[in-house]
């Protein structure tokens, strides 16, 4: 089969993955609500097209943090890329690079930040932190990063410690061999299986500090002259403070539902998080982001940018390099399609009157009693 979609490359990297490295990918946490809740969300919103609008030169292309991107979108932070394929971030990075997408490397990546930079030439990267114990590993990684050209620092609010994920406590899941986050010195690296834990929610207790407010964000402000992006924010009074402490941008996110379950889709949050801040604090939004329309529906409820997670994995499991360009080209491509076809040929035209609420509230159900 020609995959088509990124839903294509989703049940081709099914059939190659081990059943744990799929559920690792795949799962949340607890029952699964808000994983499922972030897709049903999209599924809220019609599109309203325009007709008779000139949509022959359709333009998607984008700038953030004055770099150029030729679609409005970046890959997630995603840990420990060779679970996907051998190469891991090195073929992620030549795939970001070659789509015209940004990349966001996870502080949990399996290949060295220079080399990922090296592979990714001069396209936009970010890396990713998590709030660790050890302070002089995040200073470490802060230098690193900026003298590897990434443009920017992503630091992960929403993980205090890894959820309870059910599929991986019964899969007892652990990284495998050979796969290690070389970034961080051996000793904070994740460890074996225990039966019936998982190695990264154990790891996170004992690694993550979990007793950070936002006087510290200084500390880390200090460090480095990077912009300062917090990802995991989900509600307006969170997303002000954040501006308050001088943070550069947001990801309105709840980690693709592996983190609270029971958290409001990314969807449903991103306008009370775009309405709270400053015009230009460029709010992104991640979270069942599968399709060109995703894309459009975010941006017209105010995103700049969104972030695609498990559909990058599907195309590194099923290609390495290969398969994940093309799933982020399938959703430039749809995203294209999408702009034409509604008659709004630019970002600048996708804004909250494309959407419409579905199904349309009704005065009168079926069920109402006449009169
Ligand atoms: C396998 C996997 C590993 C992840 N690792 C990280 C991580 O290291 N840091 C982080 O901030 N988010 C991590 N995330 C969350 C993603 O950055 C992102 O928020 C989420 O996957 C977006 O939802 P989507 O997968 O539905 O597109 C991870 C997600 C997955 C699926
Ligand atoms: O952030 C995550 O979702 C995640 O899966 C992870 C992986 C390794 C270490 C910490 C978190």
């Amino acid at each position: 089969m020609l995959p088509l979609t990124p839903a294509d490359y989703r049940a081709l990297a099914r059939a190659r993955l081990p059943a744990a490295t799929w559920d690792f990918f795949e799962g949340g946490a607890g029952a699964e609500w808000t994983l499922r809740a972030n897709r049903a969300q999209f599924r809220r919103h019609v599109l309203r097209p325009r007709v008779l609008v000139d949509v022959s030169a359709p333009d998607c292309s984008t700038e953030l943090f004055g770099a150029r991107l030729a679609a409005p979108f970046g890959v997630a932070p995603m840990a420990y890329h060779q679970l996907a394929c051998p190469e891991g971030e090195i073929a992620t990075a030549r795939a970001a690079r070659a789509a015209g997408a940004l990349l966001v490397v996870s502080i949990f990546a399996g290949r060295r930040l220079e080399e990922i930079a090296r592979a990714g030439g001069d396209a936009p990267r970010w890396l990713q932190l998590y709030w660790l114990r050890d302070r002089a590993a995040l200073a470490d990684l802060a230098g690193r990063a900026e003298a590897a050209g990434f443009g920017a620092l992503v630091l992960t609010v929403d993980a205090p410690k890894v959820a309870r994920r059910l599929r991986d406590l019964r899969n007892s899941f652990a990284v495998p061999d050979g796969v290690r986050a070389v970034n961080l010195d051996a000793a904070l690296a994740v460890g074996a299986a225990r039966s019936g834990s998982s190695a990264i929610e154990a790891h996170s207790v004992e690694q993550f500090d979990r007793s950070i407010t936002w006087a510290d964000l200084s500390w880390l402000r200090q460090k480095t002259s990077l912009p300062l992006v917090l990802k995991g924010v989900l509600t307006a009074e969170d997303a002000r403070r954040a501006v308050d402490h001088g943070v550069d941008a947001l990801v309105v996110s709840n980690h693709g539902g592996r983190q609270l379950d029971g958290a409001p889709p990314a969807l449903a949050a991103l306008p009370e998080v775009v309405d709270a801040v400053p015009a230009d604090c460029p709010v992104l939004v991640d979270g069942g982001i599968r399709h060109g329309t995703d894309l459009a529906k975010a941006l017209a409820l105010g995103a700049r940018a969104a972030l695609i997670g498990r559909p990058v994995l599907w195309g590194l499991a099923h290609s390495g390099e290969p398969g994940a360009r093309h799933v982020l080209d399938l959703l430039r491509t749809e995203l294209l399609d999408t702009l034409v076809l509604s008659g709004r040929p630019t970002l600048a035209d996708l804004d909250r009157t494309l959407l419409a609420d579905w199904p349309p509230p009704h005065h009168l159900r079926r069920e109402d009693p006449p009169g």
